[in-house]
C-alpha cells in the first residue's frame, strides 16, 4: 500500500470519528433527557429508577440483530455495552459490589454486564456483597452462582436463604486460567500452589500431571493468590488474565483448566424487580415437606406445562436436620400467565415457596 493510500484512509477514519463521536455525544444526550423525563413523571415519594436491565437486554440484542461485520455480533454489543453504561452514568453512576480483591472472575463479570462506567466495590466475601446491597450502600452486588465444571457456589446459595434479595440479571464467563509466577520466582523450585478452591479443582488434572508433588493451598479468591505470588520466590498462583495483568505476572502455562469449556454464571442481586423482555429465566427457591414423591410433585407443574428448568439444585434448609431446599432456575417471567399458574399450583403443595427474581436471560 502507497502511502497515498494511506493517507486517505486515515483521513476517512477521521471523518467518521467526527460522525461516530457527533452521534454518541447526541445519544448521550437522549439519556439526560430520558433521566428528566424519568424524575419528572415519578408519584408522591416515588424513587427514580433510571438502570432498566430489560431496555439494556433489548437495545443489545437490537445491535446484534442488526450488525452486518465485519465485526462479530458479541464485539458490537460489547461496544454498545460501553455506550450504554456511560450513558447511564450521566443519568446516575450505579454503584456495584462484588465478590473482591480486585482482579476476580467476579469483576469482570460485573463489567460485561454494567460496563466500565460504575463505581466498582470489592468486597471480601459473598456474605459481604449481599451484606452490601441489603443495607443500600451499593445499587447492586455480583456473586459467581455455578460453574460447569465444578457445580454450585454454596456460599452464594445459602446467601439467598438469610437475605431477601432480587436477582436482576445474569451473566456468563468464559473462564481460562493461568499459571502465573512474579518476577522473584525461581521456576524450578516452585514448591506452592495458590488458588481459590474451586480453581484448583477446575485444574486438578493438570496440576497433577505437571506438579503432582507440589503443594496447593487454597486462599479467599484467585486475585488473592496473585497478590500473594508477587513477593515470594517459590509460589506460583493459578489465576486469570485480570489478575495477571493487575500484578504484573508472567504466564508459565496458559488456559491450564481441565474443560475448555469451563464457564461460572454469575448473578446480579438487588432490590429493583425487572419487568418482562419476552426473553427471560426466573429463579426460586422452595422448600417441600420431607415426604415421599416430594420433588416429583414439584416438578410435574413445570412438565405439564413445558416449561423448560434450566438447573436444580439442593441444599440443606436451615429449619432442620436432613431437610432441604432447591433452588430452581427456568424459562419465563413470574408475570407470564403460565408460569403464574405453575407457581401458585407449587405454593399450594410447597411448604415455602420464594420467587428470587425475574430477569432477561444474558445477551453477552
Ligand atoms: O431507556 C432508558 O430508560 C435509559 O435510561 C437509556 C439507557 C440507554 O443508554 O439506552 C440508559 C440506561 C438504562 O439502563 C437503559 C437504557
Amino acid at each position: 500500500m502507497s502511502e497515498q493510500e494511506l493517507k486517505a484512509l486515515r483521513v476517512r477514519i477521521d471523518a467518521l470519528d467526527t460522525k461516530v463521536l457527533e452521534l454518541i455525544s447526541e445519544r448521550a444526550r437522549c439519556a439526560q433527557e430520558v433521566a428528566r423525563v424519568k424524575m419528572a413523571s415519578l408519584a408522591e415519594g416515588e424513587v427514580p429508577v433510571f438502570y432498566r436491565p430489560e431496555r439494556e437486554a433489548q437495545v443489545l440484542k437490537r445491535v446484534m440483530e442488526r450488525n452486518q461485520g465485519p465485526l462479530g455480533n458479541e464485539e458490537m454489543a460489547r461496544l454498545f455495552r460501553e455506550i450504554m453504561s456511560s450513558c447511564l452514568a450521566l443519568e446516575q453512576p450505579l454503584k456495584v459490589a462484588y465478590l473482591g480483591p480486585e482482579g476476580t472472575f467476579t469483576q469482570a463479570a460485573a463489567m460485561k454486564h454494567f460496563g466500565h462506567a460504575v463505581i466498582s466495590k470489592p468486597m471480601a466475601a459473598i456474605d459481604e456483597v449481599f451484606r452490601e446491597v441489603a443495607a443500600g450502600a451499593v445499587n447492586f452486588g455480583v456473586v459467581p452462582v455455578e460453574n460447569s465444571t465444578e457445580g454450585a457456589v454454596n456460599h452464594t446459595l445459602d446467601s439467598f436463604l438469610e437475605h431477601d434479595m432480587v436477582i436482576c440479571g445474569e451473566v456468563e464467563l468464559r473462564i481460562h486460567h493461568h499459571l502465573l509466577v512474579g518476577e522473584n520466582t525461581k521456576t524450578d523450585s516452585i514448591s506452592r500452589i495458590y488458588s481459590h478452591a474451586q480453581s484448583l479443582a477446575q485444574c486438578r488434572k493438570w496440576l497433577d500431571a505437571h506438579y503432582p508433588n507440589v503443594e496447593r493451598v487454597a486462599v479467599s479468591s484467585n486475585a488473592e493468590a496473585a497478590k500473594r505470588v508477587k513477593g515470594e520466590w517459590n509460589s506460583a498462583a493459578i489465576a486469570g488474565d485480570m489478575a495477571a495483568g493487575l500484578y504484573g505476572l508472567t504466564r508459565l502455562a496458559e488456559k491450564i483448566e481441565d474443560r475448555p469449556d469451563n464457564s461460572t454464571r454469575f448473578l446480579m442481586i438487588g432490590s429493583q424487580e425487572v419487568p418482562p423482555t419476552g426473553d427471560d429465566k426466573t429463579s426460586i427457591i422452595v422448600s417441600m415437606s420431607n415426604k415421599p414423591g416430594a420433588l416429583h410433585e414439584l416438578l410435574v407443574p413445570f412438565h405439564d406445562n413445558g416449561i423448560d428448568l434450566t438447573r436444580i439444585e439442593t441444599r440443606p434448609s436451615r429449619s432442620g436436620k436432613w431437610t432441604y431446599v432447591f433452588f430452581i432456575d427456568f424459562v419465563g417471567h413470574h408475570r407470564d400467565p403460565l408460569v403464574k399458574g405453575v407457581l401458585e399450583k407449587i405454593s399450594q403443595e410447597a411448604v415455602a415457596l420464594k420467587v428470587l427474581g425475574s430477569y432477561p436471560k444474558a445477551v453477552l
